[in-house]
Order: structure tokens, then C-alpha cells, then sequence
């Protein structure tokens, strides 16, 4: 709702919606009748609109979207009388005035801001664009190239900035809603008909700009629609009247808001937030929980893992030791450091001085001992259990004891290394996807022992440090390589079956992931996945050879150990799945002698060939991974499908406008997902992935969508 007073002849509207201000049916309703009552009140002679608590408004009611009809009033019938009023109407903002929220703002004539308010149109972001004239009345104000910019981007615009842009007219520092009613009072008697957005002209920036927008925007937000729509209703801006681009607006909106992307990425904004909502088997909780202080942190290994969460660290603030055994290999960290530090800055992503204060709270060593007064230490040397524990066992002696040890394990069993301590509760995985710098995902792994003050302590952490944090529990190789597996296996034997690597990758590209699977192996290095498959199969007492299709009855193929043995390592041999021309090039081409080896294979075993359509390559690798993640569901690895989802968006890119594996499959329809899971497993009997989920089995038989699974399985009903 709004609330309405009058303060000594300032119409005060407040917009009353907790904790943003959302622009629900009631809140609009409630603005529409107080700009109403403003304008007819004779005593009024200007008015001021804010937001309650501490944003002004974060725009419409996303849960509104969708299923039935938006009702009336529309935040542009809520908003008429502030654009046709004679009265001045300032928009006090504080916090955020986001998408309709700065809409709102836009139909005023005046808005004032506090320093740390923030502006934007983040609509793209949840594949819609701004629908209540926002793509109209900005070119009004800003002009077509900072709308285009701000509008396809959806970034939020800091104070300083809008003020410059001519979005804001002051920024104010006291209290928001007395300098609101004092700007208001200061404006009474002056003409507002230069004020009104909708009587101003949009310059004509040529239809040149747009093209080479639509090319700029298709590059960069591959996939996306939105971006595309919202280029032509800023276009329309330029090229109607006020009232005809309205219109145009509105249709493309309608449009975007019906479509699948949209209902994705909505769906990927609140899965976001429920999977920030931790809970643990104990029944702990992010509600009941609180976190440890992060003053200080210590890294150990400065290898690329190292020194990427250092700088994460850094970057945040937060004073880091990075600590390795060897000054040669500790210098080479810092430098990757202060590399990647000058990068961001050559790139405009941090100024020379917000590199120098990062740079300047990290400390190195080549001592463990230094690493005794910090308070959460990142343990990140290379995947080997008995060097983790011999570490874990020096740091619980030296380190005090509040201090929480995590390891960036991917995928080494946490209560084996927390058993090397003497407080268990304080040790956790923290994984990160490399490049560490760069991908989101942090996947947080808790053991049997870990508190629930410590689960706390690195999901606040991961929040602070900007990656987005997801508990699960420990499993062989957690939920994000454990749902991997079965997806890299399907890809090799589609190309023993007759795809090749390059058709895989770009049926994976054209449905949106940012590298097909081979493209990112060779990223990753051949060698890796060689050496890791080497030791896995010793510890289980079995000799792999470039010879072997079975283990224990399971079939496997080790083409890429073929490529090893050739030299073909990936990008840093210069060859891999493709040819890079020298080493460390990243320009990949297709590789005939790589289809050589792989028809040599085949004939060696005999294994007949046969056209595979990319259909096919989609669905034996997506099904294959989300199978797997209905059993990690099914064993309670994680609480909710959202976290599945999450995990593949930002630790391996899955298109957030297809909205992650489990919001797939739920659009797929689960009977359906099940019945083809069911079909590759009797054509495929020697792949165990392919058993099918029993979760699955049950949750196919009910037709409940997504939202309604966690209960579900919580409620321990009768699926
Ligand atoms: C604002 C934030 C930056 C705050 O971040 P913070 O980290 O502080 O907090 P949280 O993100 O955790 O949020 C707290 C809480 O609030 C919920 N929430 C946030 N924003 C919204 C919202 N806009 N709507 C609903 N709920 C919201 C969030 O889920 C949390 O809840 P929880 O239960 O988890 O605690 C940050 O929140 C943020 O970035 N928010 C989103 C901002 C955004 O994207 N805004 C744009 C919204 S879209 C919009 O404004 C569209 C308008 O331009 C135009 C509308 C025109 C409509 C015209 C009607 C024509 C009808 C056509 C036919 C329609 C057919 C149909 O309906 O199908």
C-alpha cells in the first residue's frame, strides 16, 4: 500500500511494501488514490513520494508475472497524475530505485538521492524489459547511447554517476524524506512543464547506432532475448510520438513477459535467494545460525587456485595472508595476483587505487606460523589427501582456535581431513571453480561435524567475498563434478558412437552453455582428468590402459587418455580436442588428426558408427546429469533442486534463460524426463548413471511443478 500525509501543505507518500518496496497491485492502488487525493487537496502545493525503510522501491511485483492477468492500475495508470500534475512531485530516494521503482521516479519531475542510493533498470536480468515507460522517458532524459547502455545491461547506477547522467538533480545527506519535503518546498512556484519527461524530444542518434548495438548485444548476451527487445523499444523512443512508443513498449513487454526465458530467469532470481537459505540435517538453519567475524584470512598454495581466492579475499577487504612452502612459487602467485589486479583495471572493472588498497592488505610467507592469529584459513595445494591432512594437523596446532579451516577440496571426503583436527566443527570444504577470480559458484561443503556457526561463517563469506555460496553435504565428489561425470562420459561415447567432438560442442553452444565439453577439457588440461582417473582406479586396485572399455562390468572410454599419450594436453600443449596453433593460444579449430584417432579407435574395437543428431547429444549428456542430481536429491546432499540449479549457473555456466538442469527437466515434464531416462537405461544397460533416480520414479507419477518438490520430499509423504 502507500501511505498518505500532509506536512504543512507537502503531500508525503510513502510507498509501503517490505523489504523493497515492491510495486504489488496494492502498493500501486494505494499510490494512484494518494496522487489522487495531492492533487485535489487545495491546501497541497507540492509533493514528495518515498520509499519506506530502506529502499524506495525495487519496481513490480516479479511474483506477479506470470498465470493470471496483471490487474489495473499498472504502475503507469498509478503514475499519470504525478506526470500531469501542476504541483511538483520529487522522488526522495534512498537504498534502491530499481526497474518500476525508477520508473516511478521518472514520472516525477524532480528525483533527490542519498550518496549510497543506487538506479537501474535490471529488467533484462529477469528476461523482461522496462515496461512502465522507462524505455521512453530515459532517452528523454539521458539521451539513446547512456539508455542503450544502462537499459541492455541492467547494471545499477551508483549516485555520483546518476547525478552526472542527469538522473538525479541533487544528492542530498540528511534525512531522505526532510530533504524531500525541503527540495519540494524550494520548487513550489516554478513552471514543471520543462520538467515533464514525456513533452521532451529524443535526439536522433541514426539507425547506424542500433545495428551496431544489435550486433554488440547479440555477441554479448548470446541466447538472451530481452536485451534485443528492449533495443527496439528504445528505438521506438526515437523514432514515435510519446504516446505511440508507449504502446510499442507495452506490446514488447507483453511479449517478453510470456515467454519461457523469462519464466527461467524469474524462476533463477528467487532460486538464488531460497538457495542462500541454508539448512542442515541437525535442522540448523541460516535463520538460527550466525557467523564468525571475518577480520583476517590466511591461503595456503599461491598455485592459480591460490592466488584467485587471495584475490578474492583482497578485493573484499579482507587482509590475507598467502602462504606456500616455496619463495619461487610464492613470488609467482603475487605476480599472478598483481596481474589479474592490473587486468581488472585495464578493463575499467576497478580503479588503480582500489588495486593498490587490495594489494596493499596481502601479506605473504613461506611460514605456516604466520598464519597463527587469522580467523578463517583457505587451504588450496593440490588434490592429494595425505598432504591436506598433514596440513590440517599443523594448522589446528598453531592456528588459535576459533580460527575455521576449509579446504578447497573438489572432491576428497571433508571428514577424513577434519579427523587430522581437534575441531572438527570448525573444518568445511569452500570449493571454487577456476578461474577463481572470475566464476561465482562457491559450493560449501559441510561434514558430519561441522557447526552450524561455521556453516555460517562461509556462506556469509562467500556473500561478502560477491561469489554465490551453495551448502552441500560430502559426497564423492560433491554435487558439481559429481553431476559432471555422467555428463563428460555421455560426451565420449557419442563421439566412439559416431559424433564428433566439434558437433558435441556445438550442439552444448547452441542450446547456451559458454563451451561445449571438449573445448573446456582442453582448458582444464587432458592431463588432469588422466592422472585423476589413474589414481582413482589404483585406489580401487584397477590398472586403467588405453585398452580398457570395461570396469567391473561398467563401460568406459578413455579416448582422451590416447590423446594424452600423444601429447595432446589441452591448451597448454598447444593440442588437445583441438588444435591451438602453439601453446596457450586460445583460438580452437577442429582437428583432423584428432578424427583420425578417433576413427582408428573405433576400428580397433569394432565399434560400428552411426549419425547422431545434436537432439540426441543433448539429451543422452542433460539427461545423464539430471538424473544424477534427482539421486543426489534423493540422498540429501543438498536440501532443495534450487541448489542444483544455482550450482550449474555459476559454477558452469548453464544459460540462466534455460534456468538450470532441474528447472529443465521440470519444464520437460518429469513423466517424460523419466520415460527417456528409462529408455537409455535398457539401451545402455552397462552404464550405472543411467539406473534411474527412485525420486524420480516417484516425483514422474505426481505432476507437481518445481516449487512444490521440497516439501515433498521434506514431508516424507507418499509421493
Ligand atoms: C532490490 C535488491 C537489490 C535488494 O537486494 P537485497 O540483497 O537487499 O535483498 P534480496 O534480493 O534478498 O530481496 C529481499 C526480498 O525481496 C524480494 N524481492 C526483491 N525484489 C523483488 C521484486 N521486484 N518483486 C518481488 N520480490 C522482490 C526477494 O525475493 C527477497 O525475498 P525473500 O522472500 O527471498 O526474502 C534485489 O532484491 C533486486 O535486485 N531485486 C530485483 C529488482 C528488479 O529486478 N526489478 C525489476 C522488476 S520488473 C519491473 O519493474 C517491470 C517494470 O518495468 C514494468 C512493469 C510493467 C507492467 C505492465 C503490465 C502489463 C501487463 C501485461 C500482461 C502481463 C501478463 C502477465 O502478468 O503474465
Amino acid at each position: 500500500m502507500a501511505n498518505y500525509r500532509n506536512k504543512g501543505g507537502v503531500a508525503v507518500i510513502e510507498l509501503n511494501n517490505p523489504p523493497v518496496n515492491a510495486l504489488s497491485f496494492e502498493v500501486r492502488s494505494g499510490l494512484m488514490n494518494a496522487l489522487k487525493r495531492a492533487h485535489d487537496d487545495k491546501d497541497v502545493k507540492c509533493i514528495v513520494i518515498h520509499g519506506k525503510g530502506k529502499n524506495f522501491s525495487a519496481g513490480a511485483d516479479i511474483k506477479e508475472f506470470g498465470g493470471t492477468k496483471q490487474q489495473k492500475p499498472w504502475i503507469t495508470d498509478a503514475c499519470r497524475l504525478a506526470d500531469e500534475s501542476s504541483k511538483p512531485v520529487v522522488a526522495a530516494i534512498a537504498g534502491t530505485a530499481l526497474g518500476g521503482g525508477l520508473e516511478v521516479a521518472l514520472f516525477c519531475h524532480y528525483r533527490i538521492g542519498t550518496p549510497s542510493c543506487r538506479v537501474g533498470f535490471p529488467e533484462v536480468q529477469i528476461g523482461v524489459l522496462p515496461g512502465a515507460g522507462g524505455t521512453q522517458r530515459l532517452p528523454r532524459l539521458i539521451g539513446v547511447k547512456h539508455s542503450i547502455d544502462m537499459i541492455t545491461s541492467g547494471r545499477h547506477v551508483m549516485a555520483e554517476e546518476a547525478l552526472k547522467l542527469g538522473i538525479l538533480d541533487k544528492i542530498v545527506t540528511d534525512d531522505i524524506i526532510e530533504e524531500g519535503i525541503q527540495f519540494a518546498k524550494s520548487v513550489v512556484g516554478i513552471d514543471v512543464g520543462g520538467r515533464i519527461l514525456r513533452n521532451r524530444k529524443v535526439e536522433d542518434a541514426g539507425s547506424k547506432v542500433f545495428d551496431d548495438e544489435i550486433s554488440r548485444v547479440k555477441k554479448k548476451y548470446k541466447g538472451y532475448i530481452a536485451p534485443l527487445f528492449c533495443l527496439k523499444a528504445i528505438q521506438a523512443s526515437m523514432q514515435l510520438p510519446y504516446d505511440a512508443g508507449m504502446e510499442q513498449e507495452l506490446k514488447l513487454f507483453q511479449q517478453l513477459v510470456s515467454s519461457g526465458q523469462a519464466k527461467a530467469q524469474q524462476y533463477t532470481f528467487f532460486a538464488e535467494r531460497i538457495s542462500a537459505r541454508w539448512q542442515l540435517p541437525s535442522g540448523a538453519n541460516s535463520q538460527t545460525a550466525s557467523p564468525l567475524p571475518v577480520k583476517t584470512a590466511g591461503v595456503i598454495g599461491a598455485g592459480t587456485m591460490g592466488a584467485g581466492i587471495a584475490l578474492c579475499l583482497i578485493t573484499s577487504g579482507i587482509p590475507t595472508v598467502l602462504v606456500e612452502q616455496d619463495q619461487k612459487f610464492l613470488e609467482k602467485g603475487v605476480k599472478t595476483v598483481e596481474g589479474d589486479l592490473r587486468g581488472s583495471v585495464a578493463l575499467k572493472k576497478m580503479t588503480a587505487e582500489q588495486a593498490n588498497k587490495a594489494i596493499s592488505v596481502l601479506k605473504t610467507s613461506v611460514n605456516l606460523e604466520d598464519l597463527h592469529d587469522v580467523d578463517l584459513v583457505i587451504e588450496a595445494v593440490y588434490e592429494n589427501l595425505a598432504l591436506k591432512k598433514e596440513i590440517f594437523a599443523k594448522l589446528d596446532k598453531i592456528c588459535k582456535s576459533k580460527t575455521i579451516l576449509c579446504t578447497n577440496t573438489s572432491s576428497l571426503d571433508i571428514d577424513t581431513i577434519a579427523e587430522a583436527t581437534k575441531r572438527r566443527d570448525k573444518v568445511v570444504g569452500t570449493h571454487f571453480f577456476a578461474p577463481a577470480y572470475i566464476m561465482k559458484l562457491q559450493e560449501n561443503v559441510y561434514g558430519k561435524d561441522t557447526s552450524a556457526e561455521t556453516v555460517a561463517t562461509v556462506m556469509a563469506l562467500g556473500k561478502r567475498i560477491r561469489k554465490v555460496p551453495v551448502l552441500v553435504g560430502t559426497c564423492d565428489s560433491f554435487v558439481a563434478n559429481r553431476m559432471l561425470h555422467p555428463y563428460a562420459t555421455e560426451a565420449l561415447f557419442l563421439v566412439e558412437e559416431g559424433a564428433s567432438p566439434y558437433e558435441v560442442d556445438q550442439a552444448l553452444e547452441d542450446f547456451g552453455m559458454p563451451m561445449g565439453m571438449f573445448r573446456v577439457s582442453d582448458l582444464s588440461g587432458l592431463d588432469i582428468g588422466y592422472k585423476v582417473r589413474k589414481e582413482a582406479a589404483k585406489r580401487r586396485g584397477i590398472e586403467l590402459t588405453s585398452d580398457t572399455r570395461f570396469v567391473n562390468g561398467e563401460r568406459v572410454c578413455l579416448l582422451a587418455n590416447v590423446l594424452v599419450e600423444k601429447g595432446r594436453l589441452g591448451i597448454k600443449s598447444g593440442k588437445g580436442w583441438y588444435n591451438y596453433g602453439s601453446p596457450g593460444k586460445r583460438e580452437a579449430t577442429p582437428d583432423p588428426e584428432v578424427l583420425d584417432t578417433i576413427e582408428e579407435y573405433c576400428r580397433k574395437y569394432d565399434i560400428k558408427k552411426r549419425k547422431i543428431s545434436s537432439q540426441e547429444i543433448l539429451e543422452r549428456m542433460q539427461l545423464a546429469m539430471i538424473n544424477e542430481g534427482f539421486k543426489i536429491l534423493e540422498e540429501g546432499i543438498v536440501s532443495k533442486p534450487e541448489d542444483i540449479d544455482i550450482i550449474w549457473i555459476y559454477g558452469f555456466g548453464w544459460p540462466k534463460y534455460m534456468g538450470g538442469p532441474m528447472f529443465y527437466a521440470n519444464e520437460m515434464k518429469l513423466k517424460n524426463v523419466y520415460r527417456k531416462i528409462r529408455d537409455f537405461h535398457q539401451n545402455y544397460p552397462f552404464s550405472i548413471h543411467w539406473t534411474p533416480s527412485k525420486l524420480l520414479a516417484r516425483l514422474s507419477e505426481t505432476d507437481l511443478p518445481i516449487s512444490k518438490w521440497t516439501s515433498l520430499i521434506n514431508s516424507n509423504s507418499k509421493l
